[in-house]
């Protein structure tokens, strides 16, 4: 079953020429986030790292993928490429059909569909959490009543109901998660770029986050990429996860999650779920 499901996943880039790989959905819609050929080299005095080498991938638009590799395989590397954070030093990387990057430089337009959660909150100590979730829409000039509005209604999405004018040091490390993906979620945005957003959690708290993460993805129908170092984590969440190899980072596979939604966390016991995470272990250990 192992060996079945990794045959299933293997990356189109690892097909022999000529293999007719079937449709997935993936490859059937006009993708919401495309990448070709994409390549990063840091390049220091102290010289060079080949951080990333010819990634292909296509997400759909509402697909939500999870990404996962050993420690330093260019995860977060990959997906400040995606979020017009780094620029790539080769390939195209393209969302909605249209270039991220343009001659070195970030298309504005483009990246102003994306919402960016990281493992640290970032919130501003001083704001309450209300400003802290409006900070976007008041940077676009968006007048007050609106953007306060936006701001409840995005507490409530998140379970932050109530804490409205709360300040960051009064909330707790999953309730301060929150606020930076109501934070996130404040401009509508299409695309969600989320790197390890609850890796500094308690293991209670990451369950029920994952839960409510899920449900905000299906309601406000974004793409979501998601980097995280735990496999359960990415197949509980993910419609696909993608496997990096380590340096330089490759799309080792692409294993799909075929598990009904809305998840339960205890699905964790179901056999689908058990074999996929244990498929994913083993690439993992093959390729360490
Ligand atoms: N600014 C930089 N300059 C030089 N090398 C860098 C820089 N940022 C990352 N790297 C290198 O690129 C490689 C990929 O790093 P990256 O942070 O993307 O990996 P990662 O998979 O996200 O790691 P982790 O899981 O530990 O967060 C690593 O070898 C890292 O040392």
């Amino acid at each position: 079953m192992t060996e079945h499901l990794l045959r299933a996943a293997r990356s189109e880039a690892e097909l022999p020429q000529g293999y007719d790989e079937p449709a997935t959905p993936a490859d059937t819609l006009t993708p919401e986030l495309e990448l070709a050929g994409v390549d990063k080299v840091y390049s220091s005095r102290r010289g060079t790292t080949e951080a990333l080498r010819g990634i292909d991938l296509r997400v759909a638009a509402g697909e939500f993928v999870a990404l996962v590799g050993r420690s330093g395989c260019g995860k977060t590397t990959l997906l400040r490429i995606l979020a017009g954070l780094l620029p790539p030093t080769g390939g195209e990387v393209r969302a909605g059909g249209r270039p991220v990057w343009r001659g070195g430089r970030r298309d504005e337009e483009t990246v102003s569909r994306f919402g960016l959660v990281f493992q640290e909150p970032n919130l501003f100590p001083w704001f309450t959490i209300e400003d802290n979730v409006a900070l976007p829409l008041k940077l676009r000039g968006v007048d007050r009543a609106t953007r306060r509005a936006r701001a409840h209604e995005l507490c409530d999405l998140v379970g932050l109901g109530g804490f409205e004018k709360s300040l960051p040091r009064e909330l707790s490390g999953g309730m301060r998660q929150r606020a930076a993906i109501a934070r996130a979620l404040s401009c509508d945005p299409s695309v969600l770029l989320m790197d390890e957003p609850f890796g500094a959690l308690d293991a209670l708290t990451r369950d029920r986050m994952n839960l409510e993460l899920q449900s905000i993805a299906s309601t406000t129908g974004a793409t979501v990429v998601f980097v995280t170092h735990s496999i359960p984590e990415a197949v509980f969440l993910a419609d696909r996860v993608v496997l990096l190899s380590p340096r330089p980072g490759r799309i080792h596979s692409v294993v799909d999650v075929d598990l009904a939604r809305p998840r339960e966390l205890e699905i964790d016991v179901e056999p689908a779920f058990r074999e996929t995470v244990r498929a994913l272990r083993t690439a993992l250990d093959e390729e360490a």
